[in-house]
C-alpha cells in the first residue's frame, strides 16, 4: 500500500516515537509530525535520521491537517488533553493505544467523532516486530487498511470485533513483552547463584531469550512441540522443567494476566 498521508501522532514518548519512527521508514511518502509535551525527549526517542519533526504543543500545527492521528498518551492524561486536539482530529482516522480507555469514551472526549479505533500494540515496535490487536466497528475499508497500514509497518497485527478483547490482548501482549524481561532477570540471576560470573550470565540469558525467540519466529511448531525438542529423556530440561512448571509457572502467568487484566478495566475509569 502506498501511503502519501499526513500523520499526527501525539504523545510521542516510548511508543509514539516508535510508531512515528516505523511509519515514516515504512510510507516515506506520508508526512509525519508528533507532538510533546516534552519535545527534547521525544527528539531523543526518534533515531537520528528519522525525518519525524516534533512539536511542543498543537498550537504550533496550524495549517496541518492530518488524515490520520495516532493517540499515544497515558490514559490518565486523555481527559484533560483531548479538546486541544479536537479540531485537527476532525478530518482524520483517529487510532487511540491508550490502555482500558473505552472507545465511547474517546468518542466523547473527541465530541462525538466517528472514525476512531483502538489499537494495542507493544514495545516491540520499537525493534519491527510488535503484536498490535485492533478493534474499529464500523470502519470503512480504506480507514481500516490505513490501521493495518500503521501496524504492519512495525510487526504483526490481529483484528478483534468484541472491544473486551482488547483489554485481554493488553494483559497478554500488550505487558507480555515485560513478563520476558522478568523471565531474563530471573534466568541470569539464577545463574549467577549457580556459578557464572553475573555478566556471563546476563549474556547468557538474554542470548537465549533471543535464540528462542527467533526458533518461534522460523518454526511453525507449538510451543510445547518446541519444549519437548529441547528436552532429552531424563535429562537436564525435563529436570528443570519439572521444577519450574511444578513451581507454580501456570499460575504465576494466569495471575499475572488476570492482574494486568484487572488494571486495564480500572483504567477505564481513570
Ligand atoms: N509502554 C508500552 O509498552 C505500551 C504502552 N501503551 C500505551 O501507550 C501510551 C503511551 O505509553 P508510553 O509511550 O509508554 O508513555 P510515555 O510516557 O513514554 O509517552 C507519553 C508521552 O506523552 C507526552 N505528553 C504528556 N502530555 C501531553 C500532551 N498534553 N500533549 C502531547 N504530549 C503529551 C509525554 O511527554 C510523553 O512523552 C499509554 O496510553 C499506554 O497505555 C500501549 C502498549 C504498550
Ligand atoms: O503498562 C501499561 O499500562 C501499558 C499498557 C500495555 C503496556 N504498557
Amino acid at each position: 500500500m502506498v501511503v502519501k498521508n499526513n500523520a499526527l501522532i501525539v504523545g510521542c514518548g516510548n511508543m509514539g516515537a516508535a510508531l512515528a519512527a516505523g511509519y515514516a521508514r515504512a510510507h516515506p511518502d506520508a508526512r509525519v509530525l508528533a507532538v510533546d509535551a516534552d519535545p527534547a525527549r521525544a527528539r531523543a526517542l526518534l533515531p537520528a535520521a528519522s525525518p519525524v519533526a516534533v512539536c511542543a504543543s498543537p498550537a504550533e500545527l496550524a495549517g496541518f491537517r492530518p488524515d490520520l492521528v495516532v493517540l499515544a498518551l497515558k490514559p490518565q492524561l486523555l481527559g484533560e488533553a483531548l479538546a486541544a486536539y479536537r479540531p485537527l482530529c476532525a478530518g482524520a482516522l483517529v487510532v487511540s493505544i491508550a490502555a482500558g480507555s473505552a472507545l465511547s469514551r474517546l468518542r466523547e472526549l473527541l465530541g462525538g467523532h466517528r472514525r476512531l479505533a483502538r489499537a494495542m500494540p507493544n514495545l516491540a515496535v520499537a525493534a519491527g516486530a510488535g503484536m498490535t490487536t485492533l478493534y474499529g466497528p464500523g470502519l470503512d475499508a480504506a480507514d481500516a487498511a490505513l490501521c493495518e497500514a500503521l501496524f504492519a509497518a512495525v510487526g504483526d497485527a490481529a483484528w478483534v470485533d468484541d472491544e473486551a478483547q482488547i483489554d485481554a490482548a493488553t494483559a497478554v501482549a500488550g505487558s507480555g513483552p515485560a513478563y520476558f524481561f522478568a523471565l531474563v532477570e530471573q534466568l541470569a540471576a539464577a545463574g549467577a547463584a549457580a556459578g557464572l560470573p553475573p555478566a556471563l550470565a546476563e549474556r547468557l540469558a538474554r542470548r537465549t531469550c533471543i535464540g528462542a525467540a527467533a526458533l518461534l519466529a522460523a518454526d511453525t511448531r507449538a510451543a510445547g512441540a518446541l519444549k519437548a525438542a529441547v528436552c532429552s529423556p531424563r535429562g537436564t530440561t525435563e529436570a528443570g522443567l519439572a521444577a519450574l512448571e511444578g513451581g507454580g509457572l501456570a499460575p504465576a502467568v494466569a495471575a499475572a494476566v488476570a492482574a494486568a487484566h484487572r488494571r486495564a478495566h480500572e483504567l477505564a475509569a481513570a
